[in-house]
């Protein structure tokens, strides 16, 4: 999703989240089936039960971190991994290129590493994209090599500190479900339904690989190709 339309979205959300209040509340069926999130939200603000009371801008804090934590993640994930299959035809599916490549975390305490002193309250970047690809873990890190979780009891879910492409601890990815989901539908449904070939002209060998700086790694370049129906083939 562009920065601009997510802007939009969020201004729009936030009109709305204004004005639907009392309507959501005079008018929402109050049994959990028929709630949506922000139903949830505003019911646990106004019972003011929460360890930590809960306001209009906590809400839309975490609206905003759904959509920016929720979308890129799961579409460039897609991307990275119909890029690879490109390249490497052979094989199906591996996170070589963790979206999320950064944990940030709040040091609480002073701690020393390797000689370093980290301060308490110090802000620490997590760098698993570099722990994913660590050549003391991982054998041929660079390679996309799905067959390799084959053979490794290899947890996605934060016990493996070498694998966390969803984080760790109590911050864990709460979307991990549906980011899957999310993921693996519509690339078994692309996959399934058209063959992937590059127009004319292309080479595999020369995608550009370079990732994006940011919260979400995503590949720089669009990704260009020719899907045929299998149907038609
Ligand atoms: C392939 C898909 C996804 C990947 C790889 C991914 C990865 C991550 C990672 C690495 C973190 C940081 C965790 C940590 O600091 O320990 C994170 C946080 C988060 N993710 Fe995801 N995510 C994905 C999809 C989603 C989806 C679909 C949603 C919501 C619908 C979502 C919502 C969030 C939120 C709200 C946070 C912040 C949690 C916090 O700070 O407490 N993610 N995600």
């Amino acid at each position: 999703m562009c920065y601009r339309s997510l802007i939009d979205t969020y201004v729009d959300f936030e009109n709305e989240l204004e004005k639907d209040e009392s309507y959501r509340f005079q008018y929402a069926i109050q049994d959990f089936g028929s709630e949506d999130l922000v139903d949830v939200f505003l019911r646990a603000k106004e019972e003011g039960q929460l360890q930590y009371p809960i306001d209009d801008n906590n809400i839309k804090a975490v609206l905003f971190d759904m959509f920016t934590a929720g979308t890129d993640t799961s579409t460039s994930t897609v991307d990275w991994t119909l890029v690879e299959l490109l390249r490497h035809p052979r094989v199906m599916a591996k996170r070589l290129h963790p979206p999320a490549p950064m944990l940030p975390r709040a040091c609480i305490d002073e701690h020393v590493i390797d000689g370093y002193t980290i301060p308490a309250g110090s802000m620490v970047m997590v760098n698993i994209w570099a722990m994913q690809r660590d050549p003391r873990y991982w054998k041929d890190p660079e390679t996309f090599e799905p067959e390799r979780f084959e053979n490794e009891e290899l947890s996605f879910l934060g016990s493996d500190f070498k694998y966390m492409p969803f984080g760790i601890g109590r911050r864990i990815c709460p979307g991990t479900t549906f980011g899957l989901a999310a993921v693996e539908s519509p690339l078994s449904q692309l996959l399934y339904h058209f063959d992937w070939k590059l127009p004319e002209g292309v080479k595999a060998e020369d995608f550009d690989m370079i990732e994006n700086i940011g919260n979400t790694a995503s590949r720089i370049q669009n990704l260009h190709v020719v899907a045929t129906p299998y149907e038609k083939l």
